[in-house]
């Protein structure tokens, strides 16, 4: 018995040595592995400019400091320090080595913006996106045009962008027009109660009505059914998409308290069945709808995903994947549009107080009473006939144009990341101009920084902070930018198939809440020493406070 016990007790302690011996080994190789990897970063990338580094921790101290998550800002503030820090450089490195293998490249210039978006040699439809954008699948599905690449990408992009043309928006703006005057009415009904309400809910309500009907031709009437009603309810599909984008954590999110929440994967999973669920049932009864009558309809009238699928047999598969095209339009059109609409109020807002502002809106009255006639709401009434909104929204609004996009340059609400594949036999490095040195950038996560780029007082003048449609219409101030200065929707082959959508949405917002609304911003204002409001990250960036305001009604005819 004692022989037995003192063997077993030796087989023990030897199997613990070796497992410690084991782990022990796991241990150094791993820091070693850090250690050389770390290394080689550092020596690869020496030539760009970045804030000093500690010797192990990089510039991780820095990113802790300046994007950290308790200071409940985008982490695009956190950049501009550094980049103002390194005296404004055309990009610079965040370096996350040993935590992460791939560093951060923040570009400044939009000439090293275009050296990743445009199309090149090696990168047929541009450099591909980051991995980071993996956390918002669920979201998106893992069909979605936002994330393919190479052809799979080429062909779904083919398919829709017949949809997002300008001539088939036009002829859908009825559609537009109509969610509008509710979302009108809603501010009318707010005014009148003199109720704080944040504008976040209404755009976002109206950006996703507008969606749901011109993509799928289906009137979830967000703007109309109150919370806790029909889609709304708790098991609803737009209480399903409201939440996934909160459970879902992108890069520079930092530590949201759903990663805490235990059964947080348990929930990713059930809402986006739900959402699925939801979705792929609306685009099946579409399609039966459409095999009953298909002279229904002339293309010009088609829901953009009826356009879609016009020439494809509508299989599963097909389905499935159409399904995940919806919801990248949902993810990437509704918070973005809503966002714009809530900057545009937010600076239309400052004529109350600032007469440079005042001289602004006096403008864009002065446009709007010459094009759509007197009247403080004539603007819907005249866009809704046939064939207005193409005639109007054009070449004739163009100090409206400008101010919309004078807020997307000061407030862009996304931007791009892309991962350069790093040098290998069949790929050759990549490099970029940077400080009039051909610099290596493969191997890097490159962030277009639209923030930084967008304010830049080497690509923008002296006043690039400065809110100010005019320099829009200074032709030969214009001619000086250089090519893709301003990147709201990104460029190349990848930029926002929705753009001309979310321009058309801007003008008739314009158009309808300048001359018979005023704004009222409550809270951050910006005024006697309080805080103005500035953007978080939320999946996308968005306004802190959800834009909270309050509503006036204006004299008609002024
Ligand atoms: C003000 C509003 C909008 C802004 C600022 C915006 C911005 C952007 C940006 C910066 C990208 C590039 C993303 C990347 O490279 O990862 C993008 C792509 C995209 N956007 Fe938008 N967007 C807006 C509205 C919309 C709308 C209304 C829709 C559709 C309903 C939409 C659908 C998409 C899609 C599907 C892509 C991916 C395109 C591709 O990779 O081929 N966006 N958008």
């Amino acid at each position: 018995m004692t022989t037995a016990y003192t063997f077993t007790g030796v087989v023990v302690a030897t199997s613990v040595r070796l497992s410690l011996a084991a782990l022990g080994l796991y241990i150094a190789y791993r820091i070693t592995d850090a250690a050389i990897y770390t290394y080689r970063i550092r020596q690869k990338y020496h030539d760009i400019p970045s804030l000093p580094r500690h010797w192990f921790w990089g510039n991780l101290q820095a990113i802790g400091e300046k994007c950290n998550p308790a200071l409940d800002r985008h982490p695009d503030y956190g950049f501009e320090e550094m980049w103002n820090q390194l005296d404004r450089p055309p990009a610079f490195l965040v370096d996350l080595a040993p935590i992460d293998r791939l560093s951060f490249l923040v570009v400044g210039e939009p000439h090293i913006a275009e050296t990743v978006v445009q199309p090149s040699t090696e990168f047929k439809y541009s450099v591909p996106k980051s991995d980071t954008m993996g956390a918002v699948r669920p979201l998106i599905g893992k069909e979605s045009l936002v994330t393919a690449e190479g052809e799979e990408w080429r062909g779904l992009r083919k398919r829709f962008n017949r949809g997002f043309a300008p001539a088939h928006l036009h002829n859908l703006s009825p559609l537009i027009i109509s969610k509008t005057e509710v979302f009108i009415k809603r501010i009318q009904d707010a005014a009148r109660t003199g109720s704080v309400i944040p504008l976040k809910e209404l755009s976002e309500d109206l950006t996703t009505d507008v969606i749901t009907q011109l993509v799928i031709e289906k009137d979830f009437e967000s703007q109309s059914i109150p919370k806790g009603e029909g889609p709304k309810s708790t098991f609803g599909v737009l209480t399903a998409s409201r939440i996934l984008s909160t459970l879902v954590g992108t890069a520079g999110q930092g530590f949201a308290l759903s990663a805490l929440d235990p059964i947080r994967r348990l929930k990713l999973w059930y809402y986006e069945r739900l959402f699925d669920k939801e979705l792929y049932k609306v685009l099946s009864q579409k399609i039966e709808q459409e095999k009953l009558q298909p002279k229904k309809k002339d293309a010009s009238a088609k829901a953009i995903v009826q356009l879609a699928l016009a020439d494809i047999e509508p299989t599963e598969a097909v389905l499935r994947n159409t399904v995940a095209q919806v919801k990248s339009f949902l993810f990437a059109g509704q918070d973005t549009t809503a966002t714009l609409i809530q900057w545009m109020c937010y600076e239309l807002s400052k004529a109350d107080y600032d007469p440079r502002y005042r001289k602004i809106v006096d403008r864009l009255e002065a446009e709007h009473n010459a094009v759509f006639g007197p009247g403080a709401f004539s603007a819907l009434d005249i866009l809704r006939q046939p064939g207005k909104a193409e005639e109007l929204l054009g070449a004739r609004i163009p100090y409206t144009t400008a101010f919309i996009k004078e807020t997307l340059r000061l407030h862009p609400p996304a931007g791009t990341a892309r991962l350069i594949p790093a040098a290998s036999e069949t790929a050759p490095p990549m490099y970029a101009d940077i400080n009039g040195q051909s610099t290596r950038i493969d191997g890097l996560r490159v962030y277009n920084c639209q923030w930084i780029i967008h304010r830049n007082p080497a690509v923008w003048g002296s006043d690039a902070h400065v809110f100010n449609p005019d320099r829009w219409l200074d032709e030969a101030y214009m001619s000086k930018l250089p090519p893709g200065a301003w990147r709201p929707f990104e460029r190349g082959p990848r930029n926002c198939i929705g753009q001309e959508l979310a321009l058309l949405e801007g003008k008739v917002i314009m158009a309808a809440v300048t001359r018979g609304l005023r704004f009222e911003k409550v809270g951050y204002t910006g005024r006697d020493g309080e805080k103005e409001v500035w953007g978080i990250h939320h999946v996308t960036t968005v306004p802190k406070d959800g834009m909270m305001m309050r509503f006036h009604l204006r004299d008609v005819g002024r």
